[in-house]
């Protein structure tokens, strides 16, 4: 006598896989109900924002430890960002408006990877316009290219002073290489003030001119300059430091390093890198 199991067919597997997508929608819908519990619950902020960069974050991190198999972690994290921007979308609907200045395609992307198609994507030719139009919105966010050089000028000098808008993440969550979505892109919002998460705190400097041990300073403390540009003022650099780091403690080592530091002000802050191979 075998013990083996019979060789399903394939109209058995067929309704082995309905009965999986079945039950895999009717848990869509039941997060659903839950995220219409969590409306009321969930004190939103002054900025009508929904978003909660700090608990996505960990969520996709925890999503990325515990995937296997087959389905590629590509397709799996393209699943949960949709659901979970969308699932932010219906709690209080928003726009992504992208600084599109060093071109449309990778923004696209990258706004329809983490934000899905059911939000809106609004495309701007300049970094201001984006800043102003998440300025004058009521829970909006800005998307911006970290990698575009100085085309877009020291945008984050926009985002100095209490009720300007600030970044509240960086994205992918998930880093690797050959990501689909890979632009790394900073999202901005009105501040989130207690909903904000400071792993990593962003701030603009601006200094009279570079100076070359600005770089080692940085790296001491785990920090590094993140973008740079040329104004009218000297240098303003966008420079990122782990949270836990004061900021009189980064201004007193950037000015000991040598540097000519007119102003250094906290633009921002987002959730620990995470990277996988
Ligand atoms: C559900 C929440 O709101 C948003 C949507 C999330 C989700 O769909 O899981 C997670 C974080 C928030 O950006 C929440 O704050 O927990």
């Amino acid at each position: 006598m075998s013990s083996e199991r019979p060789v399903p067919t394939l109209g058995e597997l067929r309704q082995e896989i309905d009965r999986i997508d079945e039950a895999m929608h009717r848990l869509l819908m039941e997060r659903g109900a839950i995220i219409d519990r969590l409306i009321s619950v969930k004190k939103t902020s002054e900025s009508g924002s929904a978003f909660r960069p700090g608990r996505e974050a960990s969520m996709m991190r925890a999503l990325a430890e515990r995937h296997e198999g087959l389905l590629p972690l590509d397709t799996v994290e393209s699943i949960w960002r949709v659901i979970i921007a969308t699932f932010t979308y219906v709690q209080a609907p928003y726009a992504v408006h992208a600084d599109i200045s060093a071109g449309d395609a990778p923004m696209r992307d990258s706004a329809r990877f983490h934000f899905g198609f059911t939000v809106p994507y609004v495309s701007h030719p300049s970094a201001a316009a984006v800043i102003e139009a998440v300025a004058s919105g009521r829970g909006d966010l800005g998307i911006f290219r970290i990698d575009q050089g100085a085309s877009s000028g020291a945008w984050w000098r926009a985002l100095a002073g209490n009720d300007r808008p600030k970044i509240i993440a960086r994205l992918p969550f998930i880093e690797r290489p050959d990501h689909p979505a890979g632009t790394p892109v900073f999202v901005i919002s009105k501040p989130l003030t207690d909903a904000a998460v400071r792993d990593v705190v962003l701030y603009a400097a601006q200094f009279e001119r570079w100076h070359k041990d600005v770089t080692g300073a940085l790296a001491g403390l785990g920090g590094e300059a993140v973008a740079s540009a040329a104004d009218a003022y000297g240098l303003s650099v966008l420079i990122a430091a782990p949270g836990t780091i004061a900021a009189s403690h980064l201004h007193t080592a950037l000015t000991d390093a040598g540097a000519s530091l007119a102003q250094l002000v906290e633009v921002g802050s987002h959730a620990e890198r995470f990277r996988v191979k």
